[in-house]
């Protein structure tokens, strides 16, 4: 595959304790499968087995066209050791690596567009993509690369963040706020849905023209201040019935949405955010277990920002999570 903006995963990019290599001692790092996939294709997956690819989206280009903190384009590397120590418990499944899409200086179109060719490549090779960010603007090349992939299907977008994201391009052009905006265009284009569930929007993170611009596309949406225990049937049940709107969803988990004890390596914090507690994780696990799932990405991680990689291990957490679901749920 001829590629721009595409790096390999380095060497020692996967490093961490080692027990043994007894299969009963595994951790990822002892198992993932490099692959530079501008020489060749993935590694095959055994038949009857599923395969998870990761893929780096370095850019701080976002987070900077929208004021932020820049810093992410770390993010994919420390995201990488995080996970690395994760113990394995699945038997047959392939994890590989398919390296970083790299946006250098500027070019955040041409990345999103590389980003956009590479996830549809790893969804033609039979893999479920998780994209390691980068600031949010990782959601726009993600989504495109699914929906390309997808073509004639339903694409339903779920966000976990404190943002809407769904700000018009300014002067600079799209950010880290645009994103969810510029899928919307893309969809009115191509004459199809606009589907979009942001969870855990905060009121005091986002204007009134956002609350607006989301009722005008039909957003739906649930505050972070309806993640309480008491409202657990009812944050599930919404989550659930979103998810039967669609044919396949995109899931994109904003660390910016976490209180900023648990996730202070972020651009923008959050003192109310949500914990990343059993009522959260339900949530999460709903859209993880549905058979639908075409993707999924962590975005905003900030390296230079975090306390005792805290944030980066949050993350981690979560990526295990999905793998975890994905390769281990019943009934497929
Ligand atoms: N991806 C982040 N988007 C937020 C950032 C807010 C902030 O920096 O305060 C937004 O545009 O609203
Ligand atoms: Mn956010
Ligand atoms: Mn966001």
């Amino acid at each position: 595959m001829t590629l721009v903006c595409y790096q390999p995963s380095v060497p020692g990019a996967w490093q961490g304790r080692n027990d043994g290599n007894d299969p009963d001692l595994l951790r990822w790092h002892q198992l993932i499968q490099p692959a530079d996939i501008s020489r060749g294709p993935l590694p095959a997956v055994p038949a009857g087995k599923k395969g998870i690819a990761f893929l780096g989206f370095s850019c701080d280009e976002g987070v900077r066209r929208n004021g932020g903190r820049t810093g992410a384009a770390a993010g994919p590397e420390a995201l990488r050791k995080a996970c690395s120590s994760f113990p394995v418990h699945f038997e047959g499944h392939v994890l590989a690596d398919a390296g970083n899409i790299v946006c250098e200086g500027p070019q955040l179109e041409m990345a999103q567009e590389a980003l956009s060719a590479t996830v549809s490549h790893i969804l033609q090779a039979g893999y479920l993509p998780v994209v390691l960010g980068g600031g949010h603007e990782v959601a726009f090349g993600h989504e495109r690369g699914i929906s390309r992939h997808y073509k004639d299907e339903v694409v339903g977008v779920i966000n976990f963040d404190a943002h809407f994201d769904l700000r018009e391009p300014g002067v600079e052009g799209a950010s880290s706020g645009t994103g969810f905006w510029q899928i919307a265009q893309e969809r009115k284009k191509a004459g199809q849905p606009f589907h979009y569930l942001a969870l855990g929007i905060q009121q005091n993170s986002n204007t009134p023209r956002l609350f607006h611009t989301a009722a005008e596309l039909g957003a739906d949406y649930l505050p972070a201040s309806l993640f309480q225990q008491k409202y657990h049937d009812q944050l599930v049940g919404a989550i659930r019935s979103f998810i039967q709107r669609n044919d396949r969803i995109y899931l994109t988990t904003c660390l910016d949405v976490f209180a900023a004890p648990y996730a202070p390596g972020v651009s923008a914090t959050a003192y109310n955010g949500l914990v990343p507690d059993a009522l959260f994780l339900d949530c999460f696990r709903t859209v993880l277990r549905t058979g639908k799932l075409a993707g999924a990405d962590f975005a905003e991680l900030n390296p230079s920002l975090d306390h005792d990689n805290r944030t980066a291990k949050l993350a981690a957490s979560l990526v295990f999570e999905t793998v975890m679901n994905y390769f281990l749920r019943q009934g497929d």
